[in-house]
């Protein structure tokens, strides 16, 4: 094997490349870790057969054989990659030589850290370990187009998690009793229990998406590598891919260029290209999804992929950036059983690579219950039992219900689960306790310090400048590549949109027709090209910023999925999104004003009159952006649009004189983008006057009446800008903090 034949030089040259990288400075933290290592090095505590985790040398050197097997049957399964592989640079070879060294020293009990600079995690069981690379062997790691590539993997640990409902005669309901349990690296572990056991609540709290709120009460100890963290916290969320059981993709990407943008915005800036488009092809091949990578995703409106490969499509997202640890809501649920055994061998081969993946399940088939490492069986709140999937036959029988024969074992604990009373389940023995002897966390969040002072971040930081994720740059540009895609795609919106602009044009066009080219000195002709005018601003109001006040509310899924996944930063979006409505509306307003000016005869420059709606238009929309990023959910944006219009047309002067309406509510007007827009466009319309015939200037009159100077428009651009500015600075702050909410 390649891996094999180069082993002594690749490795001889990495040491070399690790010793002489390491200033001095860097190596007396090695010095020290080395020295804690061995000091700390504690027995693994033997658990009994009560479903608690046995440590099995046997199985984790079968484990690292499995990954070897498994390089070798892709390869079987892919022959086209074949000559790839084999093309693999030494380094990338050297570096799986020196992880397969990592873990049979681990196993040997023999550590040769002189060549790594790894900082120590304490694993769930106490033993010491080593839990990572060097900055320069991670991101080299980072480059490669295999999506099961090794990686570093974490463990996450968890005991007393107690969830409390408060009923309505005011007692608590436990909805889960002081719940324990870990996932390991490497391994796969399922949470499997009857309905309503809590399998959903556990999973949520321990990624970080359910929280203390009304009437439900959340508590627990979560440690990740042995950091005390808190899962809702952001920085902690982002350890961790997360697949909901509701997908959340853009509706109008295919699965591939899903993939692709996961891949190319998670991953290190210096992937090639090529590399990339590798790593999609395969991740879609293993999920079963060429046949529909080019097939629109799709959601209520759009027709697209079946909800299965919707599904499958979530899970590559998240898995081709090769995450350390994997959540997964009921990944199954809704495949066919060739599907999801496919998708568990996935999940497998990136438990094998050093992930820990964790995921809730249903009633699961044989062959896919046998593929688990580890099962955490939850009842009624409860731990029924946590351990190997392997010990299951024998913990159940040891309490007396033993596994029939050719009876599907899931099958078989779920009955027992739920044919026996949670009483008679206690006196049998089930309910394990917690019986771990968990060492001291190192700090109470991820960036707090372990006893080597490196925080949980810094052991993942890619110090390569060009290993580390894509720059606000890329990230713009890749979000406003999809938005033009989404808008092409997505002809309905954009043909409803665009069509009721030209209709409402014509229309305003054929009521008011040359109605601008009439003598405005006489009322009746003013009061029409006024009219005109305000139909005019009206309607770029009304058709801009309702398709942007709904469009936060209705991304907002995705938006969420991304930004917790590390996708982009809510700035990046922020410029996107702005970029994208930026160039719509100018052109909206454009194709509305070519029909409507030369119908109307308007004796203003269409340029200015074009800017005036334009910057009426705009901050409009920053309004309608602001209002869209508070509300959460699309209809309430919608029943609440009133509130954007309907004082806009009251306190701008034309309906009713400002110094009739209430002193104390008079402020408001000036708050209102179209007080201003209105004089801007009556002065570019009538800034000339018009004299009659009795010596009076109606034109100026009405100028006046709104409080239209023509001097002083400038003033007015001024404020219209800072609205602008205002209202979108709010949107941003607001979307900031929206964008950390999951609950
Ligand atoms: N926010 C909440 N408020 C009130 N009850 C809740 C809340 N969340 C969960 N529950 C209750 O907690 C129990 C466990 O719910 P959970 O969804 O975790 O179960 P599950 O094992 O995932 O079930 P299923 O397999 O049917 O999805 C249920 O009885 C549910 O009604």
């Amino acid at each position: 094997m390649t891996i094999k034949d180069d082993e002594n030089n690749d490795q001889s040259e990495v040491e070399e490349t690790a010793v002489t990288d390491h200033d001095e400075a860097e190596d007396q933290p090695l010095k020290r870790e080395k020295k804690k290592n061995s000091k700390k090095k504690k027995s693994k505590k033997n658990l009994e057969d009560d479903g608690v985790a046995k440590p099995k040398k046997k199985k984790s050197k079968k484990k690292h054989d499995d990954v070897d097997d498994d390089e070798g049957s892709d390869e079987d399964d892919h022959p086209k990659e074949k000559s790839v592989k084999k093309k693999k640079s030494k380094k990338e070879s050297s570096i799986m030589d020196i992880e397969a060294q990592v873990t049979a020293s681990e196993e040997a009990g023999t550590g040769k850290d002189s060549t790594l600079t790894i900082p120590t995690a304490i694993s769930t069981t106490g033993q010491i370990r080593r839990s990572g690379f060097d900055s320069r062997q991670s991101s080299m790691l980072a480059t490669s187009d295999d999506p099961f590539a090794i990686r570093e993997g974490k463990t996450l640990l968890w005991r007393n998690v107690n969830m409390t409902l408060k009923t309505k005669d005011g007692a608590d309901r436990k909805l889960l009793d002081d719940v324990w349990g870990e996932v390991p690296e490497k391994q796969t572990t399922a949470i499997m229990g009857p309905s309503g056991a809590g399998k959903t609540s556990l999973l949520n709290i321990l990624a970080g998406r359910a929280k203390t709120r009304g009437k439900v009460t959340i508590s627990s100890d979560v440690r990740l590598n042995n950091f005390s963290v808190n899962p809702t916290d952001i920085s902690v969320r982002k350890h961790i891919a997360f697949v909901a059981q509701d997908d959340s993709l853009q509706v109008t990407s295919t699965p591939r260029e899903a993939i692709y943008f996961s891949a190319k915005l998670r991953l290190p800036r210096n992937t090639p290209e090529e590399n990339l488009q590798k790593l999609v092809r395969r991740m879609l091949t293993e999920l079963g999804l060429e046949n529909c990578a080019d097939t629109y995703v799709g959601g209520a409106l759009l027709k697209g992929i079946s909800g299965g490969e919707r599904k499958r499509c979530s899970v590559g997202v998240e898995l081709v950036v090769r995450p350390a640890m994997v959540f997964l809501d009921e990944p199954t649920s809704g495949l066919d059983s060739f599907s999801a055994i496919q998708l568990c061998q996935v999940l497998k081969k990136v438990a094998n690579a050093g992930s820990s993946v964790l995921f809730t399940i249903h009633q699961p088939a044989s062959e896919i219950f046998n593929a688990f490492d580890r099962l955490i069986l939850m009842n009624k709140g409860r731990v029924m039992y946590q351990g190997l999937v392997e010990d299951v036959p024998s913990y159940f029988r040891k309490r007396n219900h033993p596994l029939p024969k050719n009876y599907n074992p899931a099958d078989w604990i779920m009955n027992v689960a739920q044919a026996n009373t949670m009483q008679k389940l206690d006196e049998d023995g089930f309910f394990p306790k917690d019986t771990r002897d968990l060492p001291e966390p190192f700090a109470e969040t991820v960036e707090g310090k372990d006893e080597l002072g490196i925080t949980l971040t810094e052991h993942h930081l890619e110090k390569d400048f060009d290993a580390r994720p894509p720059g606000v740059f890329t990230q713009v540009r890749m979000l406003f590549t999809r938005e033009i895609k989404n808008i092409k795609r997505d002809t309905a919106a954009v043909g409803a949109r665009f069509g009721l602009t030209i209709f409402l044009g014509i229309l305003i066009g054929l009521i008011f027709r040359n109605v601008g080219k009439a003598d405005p000195s006489q009322p009746q002709n003013l009061n029409s090209i006024f009219g005109a005018l305000l139909m005019v601003l009206l309607m770029s109001m009304f058709g801009t910023a309702q398709p942007a006040l709904l469009a936060f509310p209705e991304e907002r899924p995705v938006f969420l999925r991304e930004y917790s996944t590390n996708h982009y930063s809510v700035v990046s979006y922020f410029i996107a999104r702005f970029s994208m409505e930026a160039v719509v509306t100018g052109l909206q307003i454009l194709v509305q004003l070519l029909i409507t000016f030369w119908f109307i005869g308007f004796q203003s420059s269409f340029g200015m009159l074009w800017v005036a709606v334009y910057a009426l238009a705009m901050s409009s929309t920053a309004l309608s952006v602001l209002l869209g990023c508070a509300v959460e959910d699309p209809k309430l944006g919608q029943e609440m649009l009133p509130l954007l219009f309907v004082p806009q047309m009251l306190f701008a002067g034309f309906f009713v004189a400002p110094d009739l309406i209430p002193s104390w509510l008079r402020w408001a007007r000036y708050l209102c983008t179209l007080t201003y827009a209105i004089r801007i466009a009556l002065v570019e319309e009538f800034g000339d006057g018009c004299p009659s015939d009795d010596g009076s200037d109606p034109c100026l009159n009405l100028l006046n009446s709104i409080g239209a100077e023509p001097d002083e428009t400038w003033w007015n651009w001024l404020v219209l800008v800072a609205l602008f500015a205002t209202f979108r600075l709010f949107a941003l702050v607001v979307l900031q903090q929206k964008a950390t909410k999951f609950f």
